[in-house]
């Protein structure tokens, strides 16, 4: 069976459920209510305000943030602690996580195992010619771009991406939508970043967390009625 049918077969989706969130800092409350759902071939944006609590979302998500209550549920099995299955989950932290020192050659040694992996990135004509580089050596957008990818060759089932857009010229963030998109067929995403026009333009659903709770957003106008976006800010 080819990859890209798990995408269009509803039995041969992965599903990842996350609910019962509870997370607070001292006495403020963080998130208090909060479901999602992503499956293989989704792209869900998660928007919301500075310090809402979306990086603490994706790492409880993860399995790397402890809080009081969460139900995290991969094809109805539970999780406490997601990534360390190996196969199940990545993540891409806000400020990336690869060694400045290292070149593309080292990391792909180091981090993908898999001939599939490999042969994903060493067939990509862009990681191809950065190949031979340290990581200190990229620009932000080539770094960016090498990240999404290395984690996409790790062959897991559903990939957290923390803010893959920031600080990224504007062609290369194309070439990242592009490149995620390329790669639904067979992995689920959830996004978060603060470039709602690129969030809106990739995601198949968007979620707002907003004072703790997560919103299904069903039409754009309620980015502004939640006060995300000021009032007109979607007709320019
Ligand atoms: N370890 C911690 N201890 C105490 N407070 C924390 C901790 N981590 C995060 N916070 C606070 O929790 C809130 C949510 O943080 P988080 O980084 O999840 O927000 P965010 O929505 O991702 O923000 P941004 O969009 O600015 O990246 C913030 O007010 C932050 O300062």
């Amino acid at each position: 069976m080819l990859s890209s049918d798990l995408a269009n077969d509803d039995s041969l989706k992965n599903v990842l459920e996350v609910d019962s969130i509870m997370l607070s800092f001292g006495s403020r409350n963080i998130v208090t209510d909060c479901y999602l759902q992503c499956c293989t071939g989704d792209i869900v944006g998660l928007l919301g305000r500075n310090g809402c609590g979306k990086s603490s979302l994706l790492k409880i998500i993860f399995g790397t943030l402890e809080t009081e209550n969460k139900s995290i549920r991969i094809n109805r099995q539970a999780y406490t602690h997601p990534y360390k299955e190996g196969d199940l989950i990545a993540y891409l932290p806000q400020h990336g996580f690869l060694p400045q020192s290292l070149t593309l050659k080292k990391i792909i040694d180091l981090y993908i195992h898999t001939n599939s992996g490999k042969t994903t990135l060493l067939s990509d004509e862009r990681v191809k010619s950065l190949y031979a580089k340290r990581v200190s050596e990229l620009s932000g957008g080539e770094r960016r771009y090498f990240e999404v990818l290395l984690l996409i060759s790790m062959d897991v089932k559903f990939i957290l991406l923390d803010e893959p857009f920031s600080y990224i010229e504007p062609i290369y963030r194309q070439t990242i939508i592009d490149l995620i998109r390329k790669y639904t067929s067979h992995i689920g995403f959830i996004i978060t970043d603060h470039d709602y026009r690129n969030m809106i333009e990739i995601s198949d659903r968007i979620v707002l967390l907003t004072n703790g709770v997560c919103k299904h957003i069903k039409a754009l106008e309620e980015l502004e009625r939640w006060g995300y976006l000021p009032p007109g800010k979607l007709d320019h």
